[in-house]
């Protein structure tokens, strides 16, 4: 079969078959991971984590089928992340998020103290010294993704809504929308405390290139922006069907 329509049907094309296409999937530095904060280690040496997103720089939003990604112009450094365990400036490339479906309403990546949350949303960076994600994703110090655990609660996160007004005219797979003027910043906690580790990309080509950031306070988002349609299905349920 071929590997790239590797996907989520457990036994068919799931986590457990990518090795498969990818050995990598087998590696040591296979991310997700469960974060034990009681087995972590306060690392003084660590800076505050910089966020300098231009809001400009968004432009579309895609649907590849198994996520959306809205995507960044990543020509220049107009919206870069550094701090935190960076050394260098890191291009914003694109975000996406993980979501559960109607078995397992839970789907997050990340765990923190064995607790899933509903769903997890990942902001891709890649180091400006190569000159492209392409080139980033085979080197070890390639990508920065941060990670936002999500889950639901009595308010609506507003810097969701652009987004959940937007899903309908991209239901398909391969379907894309013009999306400007976004600032990735507001889908943030107040608290940019974090987690960090080495670690790898938690789809195929599961490369083992990513400084990987988890925050350490997840955001809240309505049970309606979780189900954005009428008839209660979730609008990230609706994609895993
Ligand atoms: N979920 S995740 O954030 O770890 C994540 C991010 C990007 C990707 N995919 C990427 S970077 O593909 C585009 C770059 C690429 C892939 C193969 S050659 C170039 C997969 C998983
Ligand atoms: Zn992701």
């Amino acid at each position: 079969m071929s590997h790239h329509n590797w996907g989520y049907e457990t036994g068919v094309n799931g986590p457990e078959t990518w090795h498969k296409g990818y050995p990598i999937a087998l590696g040591s530095k296979q991310s997700p991971v469960e974060i034990q904060s009681k087995d972590t280690e306060y690392d003084s040496s660590l800076k505050p984590l910089e966020f300098h997103y231009d809001p400009s720089t968004a432009k579309r939003i895609v649907n590849n089928g198994h996520s959306f990604n809205v995507e960044f112009n990543d020509s220049s450094d107009k919206s870069v992340l550094c701090g935190g365990p960076l050394a260098e400036k890191y291009r914003l490339a694109q975000f996406h998020f993980h979501w559960g479906s109607q078995k397992q309403p839970n789907g997050s990546e990340h765990t923190l103290n064995g607790k899933q949350f509903a769903a997890e949303l990942h902001l891709v960076h890649w180091n400006t010294k190569y000159e492209s994600m392409q080139n980033a994703v085979n080197k070890c110090d390639g990508l920065a993704v941060v990670g936002v655990l999500i889950e639901v609660g009595s308010h609506p996160m507003p810097g969701l809504e652009k987004i959940t007004n937007i899903l309908d005219k991209i239901q398909t797979k391969g379907k894309e929308a013009t999306f400007n003027d976004f600032n990735p910043q507001d889908l943030l906690p107040n608290s940019l405390e974090f987690y960090t580790y080495p670690g790898s990309l938690t789809t195929p080509p599961l490369s083992e290139c990513v400084t990987w950031i988890v925050l350490n306070k997840p955001i809240t988002v309505s049970h309606e922006q979780l189900s954005v349609t009428g008839d209660g299905v979730s609008f990230l349920q609706k994609w895993m069907m």
